[in-house]
């Protein structure tokens, strides 16, 4: 069966720094698969009602993203061969953040 992936949603929890390296390693991985080279990205940094939770920089760096997000807003990468890749920040039980992170990833859904 072939199944075709439209996007990654790949969560994470902000507040949990010390699992920052093996939430690195799982995204590492599918981001070096190749059967998703092309598929984009949006990665939600979870929890930010909590204090002390990471800032959405820090979260870049821990993610090893820093200088590779491709922009937020309307970006075309029709004719490039970048794949999607943004970091939004949310918080899931206050239904915050990630509206605006679907809404960004659905400009590379067709
Ligand atoms: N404060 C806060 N808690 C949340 C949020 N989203 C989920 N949780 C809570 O976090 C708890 C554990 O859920 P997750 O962290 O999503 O758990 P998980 O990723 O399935 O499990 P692990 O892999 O063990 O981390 C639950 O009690 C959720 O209610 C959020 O945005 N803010």
């Amino acid at each position: 069966m072939l199944i075709r992936v439209d996007a990654v949603v790949y969560i994470v929890d902000a507040f949990d720094k010390e699992r920052f390296a093996e939430s690195k390693k799982e995204l590492d991985a599918l981001l070096s698969d190749e059967s998703l080279a092309n598929v984009p990205f949006l990665i939600l940094g979870n929890k930010i009602d909590i204090p002390y939770a990471a800032s959405e920089d820090e979260l870049r760096y821990y993610m090893g993203l820093t200088g590779l997000t491709t922009g937020k807003g309307k970006v075309n990468l029709a004719d490039t061969n970048v794949r999607p890749v943004e970091v939004f920040m949310c918080s899931i039980v206050r239904k915050m953040g990630y509206g605006e992170g679907f809404r960004w990833l659905s400009q590379y859904i067709k």
